[in-house]
């Protein structure tokens, strides 16, 4: 047979026009693809040497990569299938898939260069061209005792001739373009590259991908021995990637020390992580993960920059790193992988969205991921608070974000500091160990826990034994408020509204006290016009004599916190600030004194207990000079006395 020149057809004309212009930056995946049609090859040749006769049985399977820096060569050889003419021609010489052909008759006359063509469809073969003037692709089927040699430079058309071949396979060849500009194809003649790349995207294919490097052995005098620091170079053919990847082994005879240094690796992290979840799916949907928790979250996790995600293995081929489409937000510090082999190898990031596969992968893993903390909360609660110390906040922030959508699923992994257990205990624990007569789940919100101990609003909540959670991170009170309640019962903040803890009899007493002393505490008000909504006499303090306490609503916690958000504050929402008196404190009589007296000190001694309760509550006082010196003027006169 003769050479033959042939035209590319349209379409396949236009899609080599574009990996020719290709504006695409990830122009390295070339490899990636042709290093899997070389293993889909091997793959054809060998089920059908278990098939057909004729067809020799062999074990010596190999993808071999070979560098000539001079002439500008990168060469991949298979020992596969291989092509006869017609498939050579059917395959490479046109666009097989429907789906190409279709997507390019919608593009007719768009801007093609700007579509992620290459992450749409498998363009595979093609991509060469993306690094390459010319690709030669010489191929031996054994089913022709022929073989062929097929040359394009892209453009307009190859030619196809016969040619020697010996061995079944496929060798392609590419003619590396020179560097121009700011595009750098050197590297693609330079042995790491080549190792970096087989072991970044090719690493797990299932047959050996060699390429002959150079290492260094000691040197041997003539008697065998070796000489001290002195080395030989030998060159070798040595295997780039692992091949067996561990999740394709058996889940019993891998070690933990292998399953973290396996995340050491991949996921460059020092310490080993605090759990690993292995899980294998067959069925409708077929996958297999290894999931990590790190120990430490790593610095970056709340900045923007942070990228979540799992990496994604179609088969033994790497897919992305960072699939994010596998992790709900909350669980953004996870680490791991996912491979399935019923995902296409070139799905796109729009795609990714869509698909109903990898939304079915990623409820079933956070379920698994879910119930595994739920176990080690129940059988290692030391790891566990191990896990909360790092991601707690996490776990909050699921059950706040979606409105809730969460929060019967994770409620029963958030913890709690309380103020009368010094461990940390969850909801169910808290509910459980409720006195009888308990109505509400109290929470108190402060910056720490010795600072709602010491909270006058705890007053009387201590005597009646009640237990307060203590929330001292941000996300805390969204979160109780977006769950309302748990196992029926309401939470309730010591800081707000009424506490509604006296029995009938005390209300009475007070409702008495407040309607005789109307006229003074309508004074203080008046006194404290603009800075108080209301003065009230407290049903929830036994020993101190005032609190400051926000009405339902706003609390003080969220108030402090929309203040530090960006943005305009002058119509911003406040809590409502409520002073609460205790009518059984001496300062009440004193100050009940100064009013039959109609003393003018009756409005120093209101300001200044209105500053001691934000104080207390850890709020801004506006004027600190002012404070301090009415406070002089209290301390001078009593000392008068
Ligand atoms: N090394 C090879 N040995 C034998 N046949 C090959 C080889 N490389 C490519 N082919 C043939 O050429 C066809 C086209 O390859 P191409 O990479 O463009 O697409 P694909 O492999 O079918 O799809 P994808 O790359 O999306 O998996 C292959 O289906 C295969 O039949």
């Amino acid at each position: 047979m003769s050479k033959k020149n042939i035209e590319f057809k349209t379409e396949s004309k236009r899609l080599l026009d574009l990996m020719i212009h290709s504006i695409y930056t990830n122009k390295e995946i070339f490899l990636r693809e042709l290093i899997s049609n070389a293993s889909d090859a091997i793959d054809k040749y060998h089920f059908k040497s278990l098939t057909e006769e004729g067809l020799e049985n062999r074990n010596d399977y190999e993808i071999h990569i070979d560098i000539d820096k001079k002439h500008r060569l990168l060469t991949i050889t298979d020992n596969g299938i291989g092509m006869t003419y017609d498939e050579l021609i059917d395959n490479i010489g046109t666009i097989a898939k429907s789906g190409t052909l279709e997507f390019l008759k919608t593009m007719k006359g768009k801007d093609l260069k700007n579509t992620d063509l290459i992450g749409q469809f498998g363009v595979g073969f093609y991509s060469a061209f993306m690094v390459s003037d010319k690709v030669e692709v010489v191929t031996k089927s054994p089913f022709s005792d022929k073989a062929y040699k097929w040359v394009s430079s892209g453009e307009e058309g190859y030619s196809v001739e016969e040619t020697q071949k010996d061995s079944i396979g496929t060798e392609i060849t590419l003619k590396i373009r020179k560097n121009h500009d700011d595009e750098n194809y050197d590297e693609f003649l330079e042995d790491y590259k080549i190792e970096q790349l087989v072991k970044k995207y090719s690493n797990y294919v299932r047959y050996p991908i060699t390429m002959e490097k150079e290492r260094e052995v000691p040197k041997l005098d003539d008697e065998g021995n070796e000489i001290e620091d002195k080395f030989d170079t030998i060159v070798e053919n040595q295997t780039l990637n692992e091949m067996t990847p561990i999740w394709e082994k058996n889940k019993s005879q891998v070690t933990d020390e292998e399953l973290n240094e396996f995340y050491k690796n991949q996921y460059y992290d020092y310490t080993d992580p605090l759990l690993n979840i292995w899980t294998n799916v067959e069925g409708k949907l077929t996958y297999k993960s290894i999931i990590y928790i790190p120990a430490k979250a790593p610095a970056n996790l709340y900045s923007e920059k942070y990228e979540k995600g799992l990496q994604l293995y179609a088969k033994g081929v790497f897919i992305m790193d960072k699939c994010k489409e596998l992790v709900p937000d909350y669980l953004r510090f996870i680490k791991g992988m996912v491979v399935s082999p019923d995902l296409n190898l070139n799905i796109s990031r729009e795609i990714l969205q869509k698909n109903t596969q990898l939304t079915k992968i990623q409820q079933n893993l956070e379920k698994k991921i879910v119930k595994r903390l739920e176990k080690l909360l129940e059988n290692e609660r030391e790891t566990y608070i191990k896990f909360w110390k790092e991601f707690g906040v996490n776990i909050k922030y699921g059950v706040y974000d979606n409105f809730g959508l969460n929060k019967d699923l994770l409620q029963d992994l958030v913890l709690f500091e309380t103020v009368n257990e010094d461990a940390y205990i969850t909801l169910n624990e808290y509910v459980e160990k409720m006195p009888k007569d308990q109505k509400e789940i109290y929470f108190g919100s402060a910056n720490s826990k010795s600072a709602i101990k010491a909270s006058p609003q705890m007053d009387r909540l201590k005597s009646k034994g009640y237990d307060v959670l203590v929330l001292t991170d941000e996300i805390d009170e969204f979160m109780l408020s977006i769950m309302n309640e748990y196992k029926k019962f309401k939470f309730k903040s010591i800081n707000q509204g009424d506490l509604d803890l006296v029995d009938e009899s005390e209300k009475e007493t007070i409702k008495k006290q407040e309607t005789e002393n109307k006229d003074l505490l309508e004074k203080i008000k008046e006194s404290l016009k603009g800075q108080v909504d209301d003065v009230k006499l407290s049903t929830r303090l036994t020993d101190s004599p005032v609190c400051l306490v926000s009405g339902e609503g706003m609390s003080f916690e969220m108030e402090k916190l929309m203040e530090q958000m960006p943005g305009d504050k002058t119509n911003q929402q406040k809590a409502q600030k409520i002073l609460e008196i205790n009518p059984k404190h001496e300062l009440f009589q004193a100050i009940h004194d100064l009013y039959d007296q109609n003393s003018e000190d009756l409005n120093d001694y209101a300001s200044v207990l209105y500053n001691q309760a934000l104080l207390i509550e850890g709020l801004k006082i506006e004027d600190p000079v002012e404070f301090s010196n009415k406070m002089v003027k209290i301390l001078v006169k009593a000392a008068k006395k």
